[in-house]
């Protein structure tokens, strides 16, 4: 089996979790690639003493690998999200952070669940992916392309308000004045759209959410459409610039311009196994049943 490794950052707890993830991966003869920027922290803190092929980008991560391992949080698994893109990789997040909607394997259950992807004994949960395109945008761009969560569309150097005119399918929706719009796959759902009012929607179900951020109309409220809609958005503002964020990355784009917004033709395969379901994962992280009054 060939497995691609990446992590952002190296912390005091990293060692201890690639001591764990490489012994399994060892103990089942896996081929292990590493990104080049964590495998150079590992390099530096003298953890690795041989050498491994590394990837520095998702130009140079083959479709070949049959696994990738995100080490970190929900944040490291967007990341991890840019570098498989459309090569059909299953994606398995092991949490070192805090929350872990997305990486769910905990550090502690390593030595466990690790062994169960050479048994095959692990689900696929596939998840939509939105993209944006706009006329005049650069090749450079190109990282910003694919959203697991949402696309943002957001004020920038102001705290005046901005106007949101959003079209659904060529037909006139609403003009949010708001400090911003979302626009969340169901895996973004739990994200940025939860806490602005939207609702949870399990990952498999085929709808987007469109959610203002702090909307002046009181009657704004989050929307459930159906993922194949385009989404068209123009900002109008104060200033001549607006922010737009894909996951956790952000740019400023021009006000007035045309943002399309539909979901990808492919879509991102994270490993679920039995003991960690979403179902699970939500009542673990929302404290559902935690409430002794019921
Ligand atoms: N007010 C908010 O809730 C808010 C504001 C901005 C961004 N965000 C979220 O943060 C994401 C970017 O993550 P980051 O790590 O770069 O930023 P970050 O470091 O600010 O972390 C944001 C938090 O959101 C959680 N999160 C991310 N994706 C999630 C998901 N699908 N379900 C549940 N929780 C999720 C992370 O675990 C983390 O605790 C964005 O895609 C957005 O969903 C949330
Ligand atoms: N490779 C790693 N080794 C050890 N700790 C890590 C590693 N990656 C991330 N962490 C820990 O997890 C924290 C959060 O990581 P990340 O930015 O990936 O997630 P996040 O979006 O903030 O999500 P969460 O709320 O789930 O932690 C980091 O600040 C760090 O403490």
């Amino acid at each position: 089996m060939k497995i691609a490794v990446y992590g952002q950052y190296y912390k005091d707890n990293t060692e201890d979790i690639i001591i764990k993830v490489l012994e399994v991966l060892n103990n089942h003869n896996a081929e292990i690639a590493f990104e080049t920027n964590f495998y150079n922290v590992l390099i530096e803190n003298n953890f690795l003493n041989i050498t491994y092929p590394t990837f520095a980008s998702h130009k140079e991560l083959e479709s070949g690998f049959d696994m990738f391992i995100s080490i970190g949080g929900d944040g490291t698994m967007l990341r991890a999200a840019t570098f498989v893109r459309d090569k059909n990789i299953p994606i398995l997040g092991i949490n070192a952070g805090r929350l872990g909607f997305l990486a769910t394997v905990q550090q502690e259950d390593i030595e466990k669940l690790l062994p169960l992807i050479f048994t095959k004994e692990y689900k696929i949960s596939s998840r939509t992916l939105l993209s944006l395109n706009y006329e005049g945008k650069d090749k450079e761009l190109e990282d910003l392309d694919y959203a697991l969560n949402e696309v943002t569309v957001s004020r920038k150097d102001t705290t005046s308000m901005i106007t949101i005119e959003t079209r659904l399918n060529g037909d006139y929706l609403n003009s949010y004045w708001a400090d911003g719009l979302i626009i969340s796959t169901p895996t973004g759902s739990t994200g940025y759209s939860l806490s602005c009012g939207g609702p949870i929607l399990t990952p498999d179900v085929n709808s987007l959410v469109v959610t203002p951020i702090a909307p002046h109309n009181l009657n704004a409220r989050p929307l459930v459409i159906p993922d194949d809609t385009d989404i068209e958005l123009i900002v109008s503002s104060r200033e001549e610039q607006h922010l737009v964020s894909l996951d956790s990355r952000i740019i400023a784009i021009d006000v007035e311009t045309k943002l399309c917004i539909k979901k990808t033709d492919f879509k991102i395969h994270l490993v679920e196994f039995p003991q960690e379901k979403f179902l699970d994962t939500l009542r673990k992280k929302l404290l559902w049943g935690e409430d002794k009054r019921n």
